[in-house]
């Protein structure tokens, strides 16, 4: 069983798929699914994504620095948002980024990490990298080099990675492992180039699997057999 994750939850989690803003009843879900987790005594770091508010990309009438900074400032309300209703579900919870400073979010500081996964805390990376130009997939990499975790968990809406968009292609097959060179060199749209090719260099390994599957993160906690790994070799 893995005993540090970084969990990439994207911003449609919070929505449903191909919604905007924040559903109670997904966001309950999230809630129950890391519950079963962290009675185990896991320790939790959390990248959210923000495409239930903002993605820069979509924001075509604005320059990319601009609308990317708003995308950023989207993760940062997720974060408190998330905050707020974990705690009021009994799991206690800190917000970490670099990119404001409010009086419920803390910087990020190396030596505290641990103190707050010793105290049982979820910690929730908001601001992505903090740059403009790159995703909180890139972001979710970063972190979990920087929390040592021992596997980076894409949570999403899709089963796995495939040989192209499931979504897209009804004969797309799913791959169960893969190596870091072959999704970069096969240019699968999963994740960024970026995100992959941090993970290769410091032998981060990372999982894509079906969030909105009642257990499956559980599952993918106790290593069983879902989704699919990216390993170095
Ligand atoms: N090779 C691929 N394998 C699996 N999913 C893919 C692939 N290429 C593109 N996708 C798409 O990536 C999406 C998941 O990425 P996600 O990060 O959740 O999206 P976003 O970041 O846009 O919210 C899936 O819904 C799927 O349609
Ligand atoms: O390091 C980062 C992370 C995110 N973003 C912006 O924040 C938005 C939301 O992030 P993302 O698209 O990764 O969210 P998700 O699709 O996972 O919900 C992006 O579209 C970017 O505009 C950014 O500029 N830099």
């Amino acid at each position: 069983m893995y005993k540090r994750i970084l969990l990439k939850l994207s911003g449609e989690v919070l929505s449903g798929e191909g919604e905007k803003g924040f559903n109670h009843e997904n966001i309950i879900y999230l809630v129950d699914e890391l519950k079963k987790i962290l009675e185990y005594g896991t320790n939790m770091g959390i990248v959210i994504g923000a495409g239930n508010l903002f993605r820069g990309r979509e924001m075509q009438e604005l320059s990319p620095t601009i609308a990317d900074q708003i995308g950023m400032l989207g993760t940062v309300i997720n974060a408190l948002y998330l905050k707020d209703i974990f705690e009021k579900n009994h799991l206690r919870t800190v917000v970490v980024s670099q990119v404001t400073s409010l009086p419920s979010i803390r910087p990020i500081h190396y030596d505290d990490i641990n103190l707050y996964f010793d105290a049982g805390y979820v910690v929730i990376f908001a601001g992505g990298t903090s740059n403009p130009f790159f995703t909180t997939d890139t972001a979710a990499a970063l972190r979990a080099v920087e929390m040592k975790a021992d596997i980076l968990i894409k949570g999403t809406k899709v089963d796995g990675i495939y040989d192209k968009d499931p979504k897209k292609y009804n004969d797309a097959k799913k791959f169960n492992m893969l190596t870091f060179d072959e999704a970069i060199e096969k240019g699968l749209k999963i994740m960024d180039t970026e995100a992959f090719s941090i993970c290769k260099r410091y032998n981060m390994k990372i999982l894509v699997m079906d969030f909105f599957k009642k257990n499956n993160l559980l599952s993918a906690v106790r290593e069983e057999n879902v989704g699919t790994l990216v390993v170095p070799k």
